[in-house]
């Protein structure tokens, strides 16, 4: 009960955590300062960029025509939230995890029969499956996608030096679904197509006040702080924290730079929300050489921080002699 008690959205539709936030720029992406933006790794909202124009007719009765039977990845969760675990690194674990989201396939077409009959109390659903050749057979979709906005992406690619375009994913949700704050380590070009979002996002340096899992948990990337009851005894930084948030609506494109923290909720204004990301790799600036630029930047020592934690797993072999061996390098010598 108190979940859903708390589950009450005030206006504009969406949740109050407490947390002070400045607006993320919204800009046409024809203004000079959208591109600096992008090139200093600041996240901003693009307005005009039609990046998925052919999309926009995309609404279920359509995805149904032309995704009908393929198969899809669906999460089902008895709360609104998703937060995201891998599955392959459960066993570091000693089985004290619990999913706390059931992850099955099913065709396209029952998503979109459950998605229609959902309301509120029964387990809420988001649809995530990667646009590739297993779900892509209709001409139709292939070319909506071909008629993407592919030459300003490729150019925000080449310019900034990102890597390779690795995925595309195809996020359905319903109303009111929370992707819990976590961050990624690829670019991303996250495009509306129908629905609101809302993102409060927080720059990589707040690694400190979001207390990451470790490296080796299947929540690794998420933060451990819950938004809706902060543990400030266990997470007493997460009190300072400040955000950066934008509303998403449909035609809006969100570059969110490598790192970057980000919370994602879907409004209640429409039924379910779809959206598009577009990942690219990061690129060679994220390994230091002779020409790297000091000090250096909060995802550079992100970074380093992750890859310090990684060794010391793999060469400690048993979790637990991490957290000691670390107070051994820190106390009395560091602090
Ligand atoms: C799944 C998505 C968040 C959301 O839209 O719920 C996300 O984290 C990303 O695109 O990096
Ligand atoms: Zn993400």
């Amino acid at each position: 009960m108190e979940d859903t008690k708390r589950m009450f959205w005030n206006e504009p539709n969406s949740k109050s955590y407490g947390i002070p936030t400045v607006s993320i720029p919204r800009l046409s992406y024809k203004d000079p300062l959208a591109d600096k933006l992008i090139a200093n790794m600041k996240p901003v909202v693009l307005t005009d960029t039609n990046l998925v124009g052919s999309a926009m007719k995309w609404d279920s009765h359509y995805l149904q025509e032309n995704l009908g039977d393929s198969p899809c990845t669906v999460y089902l969760s008895k709360t609104h939230k998703f937060k995201y675990f891998d599955a392959n690194q459960t066993k570091k674990c000693d089985n004290d995890f619990s999913p706390p989201t059931e992850q099955i396939v099913m065709r396209f077409q029952e998503f979109v029969k459950r998605l229609k009959s959902w309301k509120e109390g029964d387990k809420r659903l988001y649809m995530q499956e990667p646009l590739n050749e297993k779900i892509l057979k209709s001409l139709q979709l292939v070319n909506d996608i071909l008629t993407f906005n592919w030459g300003w992406a490729r150019m925000q690619q080449k310019q900034n030096n990102w890597g390779p375009l690795t995925t595309n994913l195809l996020m359905i949700s319903t109303q009111g679904n929370v992707t819990p704050a976590h961050f990624d380590n690829q670019h991303n070009l996250f495009a509306q197509i129908y629905g609101y979002k809302r993102f409060i996002l927080f720059p990589p340096e707040d690694y400190d006040k979001l207390y990451p899992h470790p490296v080796w948990h299947p929540h690794d990337r998420q933060s451990q702080v819950d938004f809706d009851y902060p543990d400030y005894t266990k997470f007493p930084k997460f009190h300072d924290i400040k955000g950066h948030e934008a509303l998403l609506g449909p035609g809006d494109v969100l570059y969110l730079p490598l790192y970057w923290w980000h919370h994602v909720e879907s409004l209640l204004q429409t039924h379910f929300t779809i959206s598009l990301n577009f990942w690219y790799k990061a690129g060679p600036n994220l390994c230091l050489s002779d020409s790297t630029l000091y000090p250096l930047e909060g995802y550079q020592k992100m970074a380093i921080m992750r890859n310090v934690e990684k060794m010391l797993v793999e060469a400690l072999r048993d979790v637990n002699e991490v957290g000691p061996l670390l107070r051994t390098i820190l106390e009395g010598r560091y602090n």
